[in-house]
């Protein structure tokens, strides 16, 4: 298979800023930077330094940098003197053998464990990009100062002294020439520091979904995610790539105070103490929106609800005019109603805010002119220098009041993030290494879970305790009426579901939360609401295996020998289970778990399934734990386990008819 033409291997991923592919040779740099070798037995990285540091979740760096976080151990990793260089020649590299310190900084320490804050995403967003947020802050308020200057010029033209300085034009033109390249340049960065912004946030994210337990997730529903992922990363992300601007205008606004000052130190306390009233008064404003804004964000996770239900029953809504108009008016349209209707309610107060804020700054500027002359001496030319840079003040505080709302839709974002409760997985990360090593026994022993029920003071279905054991070359059907708890045991033996209670034990080794990630690496699994990516990724197929398994489950045409990638499109559903069992048998785990495989397939293909497939991964060694109703084909099993209410009922030895 040509992995070079492969598009979209990790190797030609273009990651946005410097999020690094972890899976690449770590690289030391400070002392003769070289690449960490196969030899290291133990390198001390605080040692050496990167610039900016890194920062991993300790799950995702541990099968890297083969370092095994503890219990306890800080989930985000800083990393400093370990660069990750990516390249596509060694895809599979990974230096064995080697151990790696690494140090971590308190304050990285705990910025997964308690969620992110605003103050923990300036901090990303700074530390991701820092070079990019000072030069944006640096140009940003050059450019401010530059317009500053003139109108300092403007100002001094109209003096005697000013019309008659052949200087004055010149530096005019200088003047505006920085305006114009400094502006230019600094909005170029600003763009790219925004784009990076949200690739990290965004890729901040998805690790935090990916290492969130899997009942959490459950939990919380793929519409919240996704409505997080769609709206709040753009939110979160409009906010803070502006701060560099705010930060350039708050220069502007400071430098602006001092010279209003060096005009006359009265009007300047009199200015800064009006504009305290604005944004005190603004503020007050954007409070009072906040409590809509904050309903509206909720609303949204039900819109998004509808919106999905809408996608995915579009079929069943085709088929029923009544349904569709009942769920188009009684139900989508309220909820986005609803949230709409909140969402103009706090608008209207921010926009209330904001034009009082900025008029207020008028009615400022009219006391200064008609009231202040009347009752203290000032000049016409230090009044009209005074009005003019006022008037160009306005634009830096007008942004600067401008981006306290986005702010402000931030927090909102970021509470509702940190309300999802995407807490890391404290169990280790997978090590791809013991996915092929082979096992003796897997032991469940009295283990139970229980769900909660969604509703109040009920409780959900509770399974167990169940002991079960699967050795290497056998063959386990779990049988059992609807919800019985099949699907259920099999999330508690593929380590899906942590425990709540009961041990699991790997040839009599306890499996714990730091094994917990290895021990998932023991599983192929083809779940009955399996996704299909639509390529094969996370492993390096044998070109030779794929078409074996491509012919053997009759889909060559839906396989693309070349690229790997696969035809996830237009497959009926029987395809769509064939082609992930391909995934899961090219994955070559030593236990395959298949959650109702065979319910989809036509009576020849179960055949194929029950007196083919299953018997030719019991022949290589693998365990199959199968999830069935077909009881004609029973005699496929070494043993049948009949689940009831959550309970094994019986556990059935061979010797089922053919
Ligand atoms: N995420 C969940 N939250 C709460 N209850 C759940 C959840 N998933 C499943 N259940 C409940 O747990 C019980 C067992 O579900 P499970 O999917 O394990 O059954 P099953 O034996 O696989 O059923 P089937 O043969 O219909 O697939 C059911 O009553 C179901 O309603």
């Amino acid at each position: 298979m040509g992995r070079k033409s492969k598009p979209g291997a990790a190797g030609e991923t273009a990651f946005a800023n410097d999020i690094v592919h972890p899976r690449q040779p770590a690289m030391l740099v400070g002392k003769g930077e070289r690449p960490v070798q196969d030899s290291d037995e133990h390198l001390d990285v605080d040692h050496f330094m990167t610039c900016p540091p890194r920062c991993f979740h300790a799950a995702q760096a541990a099968p890297y940098l083969n370092f095994s976080p503890q219990e306890g151990a800080p989930r985000l990793l800083l990393v400093w003197g370990v660069r990750v260089c990516y390249t596509s020649t060694q895809p599979s590299y990974r230096p064995n053998g080697l151990k790696i310190t690494i140090h971590t900084e308190k304050d990285h320490q705990s910025e997964c464990n308690e969620g992110l804050n605003t103050m923990n995403l300036f901090f990303l967003m700074l530390r991701s990009s820092w070079k990019a947020s000072v030069a944006s802050i640096v140009l940003g308020g050059a450019s401010g100062l530059a317009t500053l200057t003139l109108i300092t010029l403007i100002h001094k033209s109209f003096s005697n002294e000013g019309m008659q300085s052949a200087a004055l034009p010149a530096l005019f033109v200088v003047a505006c020439t920085a305006v114009l390249v400094l502006q230019i340049l600094s909005k170029c960065i600003l763009t790219r520091l925004s784009q990076s912004t949200a690739a990290r946030l965004q890729f901040e994210l998805c690790n935090r979904i990916m290492a969130a337990p899997l009942p959490e997730l459950e939990s919380v529903g793929p519409h919240r995610l996704l409505a997080t992922l769609g709206g709040d990363v753009g939110a979160i992300t409009g906010a803070l790539s502006n701060f560099p601007s705010v930060c350039a205008s708050a220069m502007v606004l400071i430098s602006g105070v001092g010279y209003l000052a060096s005009l006359s130190i009265p009007l300047a306390a009199c200015t800064v103490i009006m504009a305290s009233f604005a944004i005190a008064s603004y503020l007050a404003g954007v409070h009072w929106a906040n409590f809509h804004l904050r309903q509206a964000r909720e609303d949204r996770d039900e819109v998004s609800k509808q919106l999905q239900a809408m996608v995915f029953g579009i079929k069943e809504l085709k088929a029923n005019n009544r349904r569709c108009i009942d769920f188009l008016y009684d139900v989508l349209l309220p909820a986005d109603t609803r949230m709409r209707e909140r969402l103009i309610k706090g608008s209207d107060i921010l926009g209330g805010a904001h034009t009082w804020g900025r008029l207020s700054l008028f009615i400022g500027i009219g006391l200064l002119i008609f009231v202040w002359p009347r009752m203290w001496t000032v000049t016409p030319e230090t009044l009209m220098g005074y009005t003019l840079t006022i008037i160009y003040l306005t634009s830096p505080l007008d942004s600067i009041l401008g981006w306290l709302p986005s702010l402000n839709h931030a927090a909102i974002s970021l509470n509702k993030i940190n309300s999802l409760g995407l807490m890391i997985d404290p169990a280790k990360a997978p090590v791809v290494n013991s996915a092929n090593t082979g096992f003796r026994s897997i032991e469940l022993r009295n283990v139970s879970y229980s769900y909660r029920s969604p509703i109040e003071g009920e409780s959900g279905f509770h399974l167990g305790p169940v002991d079960l054991e699967v050795h290497p070359g056998e063959v386990l059907f779990i049988v059992g009426g609807n919800g019985c708890g099949k699907t259920t045991l099999a999330k508690i033996l593929t380590g899906l579901y942590p425990l709540q209670s009961g041990e699991i034990y790997v040839d009599r080794y306890l499996i714990d939360n730091s094994s917990m990630g290895d021990y998932r690496q023991l599983f192929s699994t083809v779940f009955v609401e399996g996704h299909l990516f639509d390529r094969l990724i996370g492993m390096e197929p044998n070109p030779m295996l794929l078409r074996h398994w491509a012919k053997r489950l009759g889909i060559e045409d839906k396989v693309d020998f070349e690229t790997g990638h696969l035809k996830t499109y237009k497959l009926s559903r029987g395809q769509h289970k064939r082609l992930a069992m391909l995934v899961a048998c090219l994955d070559e785990r030593p236990v395959f778990v298949f959650d109702e495989w065979a319910a989809e397939q036509d009576p020849t293909f179960k055949e194929i399934f029950y007196r083919e497939i299953v018997p030719e991964l019991k022949k290589k060694g693998r365990a199959v734990v199968a999830i069935t109703h077909d009881d004609r084909y029973f005699f496929a099993a070494d043993r049948v386990v009949k689940l009831v209410d959550g309970q094994v009922e019986t556990a059935q030895k061979q010797g089922f008819a053919a």
